[in-house]
C-alpha cells in the first residue's frame, strides 16, 4: 500500500479550509493526476477534511491525509502522511507532535499506512514556515545536506522540499535530488502555469500543486501533462 507513492509523478493538494466547487472538484479528480493529498496549515478540521474526503471519494483516484494537526485525523483515507520538518527550531515540530500522537492513539494508529515526509521549508513566509520557524535560508549543499540525513540517518520514504506558495530555486532542488539515493523526492511550491510545473518535474520525483488549483484551475489542470510528459533529468 505505502509503496503507491514511489509511482506517483503528480499529486493535487486540496485544502479543506478552502472552497472547491463539485464541478472545480470532478476537473481536479479526472484530470489524470496520481493521487490527491488533502491538507494545510491552518483551518483543518475533523469536519472540513470529513467533507472534502467523502466528496474526493466519489472519484476513483488515490485519496490521502497529510496530517498537520490531530483534532483532524480522519479513518477511511488510503495513506496518512505525517510531515516531520527537519529544519524546523522548535523539536515540536520535527518529532514532539508526532510523540504525542503515538501516546494518544496508541495501538489505533494503522502503522501500514503511514508514510513519515522529511520537510526541508523554504519559504520562511508560508504558514508552515511561521508556526515551524523553519531556518528557511539554507543553501543547496546545506538543503542536500539535511535530505541525506533525513534518509540515511532516518530512513525517511520522502523527503519534502517544501517552498508553498513560491516557486523555489531549481538547482537547489536538484542539488537535493542528487544527495538521494533511496528517499523520494516531493516538490512543491508556487507552481503557476505548464512551464513551471515542468521545471519541477525535472528535477524532482513527485510535483505536488495546491493554490493553482484555486487561483486557476485551467492552468492547474494543464500541470497535469506538462509534469507526467516530463522525465526525472539524471545527474
Ligand atoms: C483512526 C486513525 C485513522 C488513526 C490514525 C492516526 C494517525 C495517522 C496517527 C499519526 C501518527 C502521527 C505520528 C501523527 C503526527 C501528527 C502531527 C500533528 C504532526 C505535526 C505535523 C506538522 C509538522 C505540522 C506543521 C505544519 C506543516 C509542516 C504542515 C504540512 C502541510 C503543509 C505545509 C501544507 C501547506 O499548507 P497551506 O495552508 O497551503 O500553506 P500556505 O498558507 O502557506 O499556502
Ligand atoms: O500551494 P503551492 O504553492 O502550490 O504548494 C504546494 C504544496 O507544496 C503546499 O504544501
Ligand atoms: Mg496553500
Amino acid at each position: 500500500m505505502k509503496s503507491m507513492i514511489n509511482t506517483w509523478r503528480h499529486v493535487f493538494k486540496l485544502d479543506p479550509d478552502r472552497m472547491i466547487a463539485d464541478d472545480q472538484l470532478e476537473a481536479v479528480c479526472l484530470s489524470g493526476t496520481d493521487a490527491i493529498m488533502i491538507g494545510g496549515s491552518s483551518g483543518v478540521t475533523y469536519d472540513n477534511t470529513v467533507d472534502l474526503m467523502s466528496r474526493v471519494r466519489q472519484y476513483e483516484l488515490p485519496c490521502v491525509l497529510e496530517v498537520s494537526d490531530l483534532e483532524a485525523v480522519v479513518p477511511g483515507f488510503d495513506l496518512y502522511l505525517i510531515p516531520m520538518v527537519l529544519n524546523a527550531a522548535d523539536p515540536t515540530w520535527l518529532i514532539g507532535r508526532h510523540s504525542e500522537a503515538v501516546e494518544r492513539y496508541g495501538y489505533l494508529i494503522p502503522w501500514e499506512m503511514v508514510v513519515p515526509e522529511g520537510y526541508i521549508i523554504l519559504n520562511p513566509e508560508s504558514t508552515a514556515g511561521r508556526v515551524t520557524r523553519a531556518d528557511a535560508g539554507l543553501s543547496a549543499s546545506r538543503a542536500a545536506a539535511y535530505g541525506q540525513a533525513g534518509e540515511r540517518l532516518m530512513s525517511l520514504p520522502v523527503i519534502y522540499v517544501e517552498y508553498s506558495g513560491k516557486f523555489g530555486d531549481m538547482e537547489l532542488v536538484a542539488e537535493v535530488k542528487r544527495s538521494l539515493d533511496q528517499s523520494r523526492l516531493f516538490y512543491g511550491g508556487g507552481i503557476a502555469d505548464a512551464a513551471t510545473a515542468a521545471q519541477a518535474a525535472a528535477v524532482s520525483d513527485t510535483v505536488i500543486v495546491g493554490n493553482l488549483i484555486y487561483s486557476d484551475l485551467d492552468q492547474a489542470l494543464s500541470t497535469v501533462q506538462a509534469v507526467k510528459g516530463n522525465p526525472v533529468q539524471q545527474g
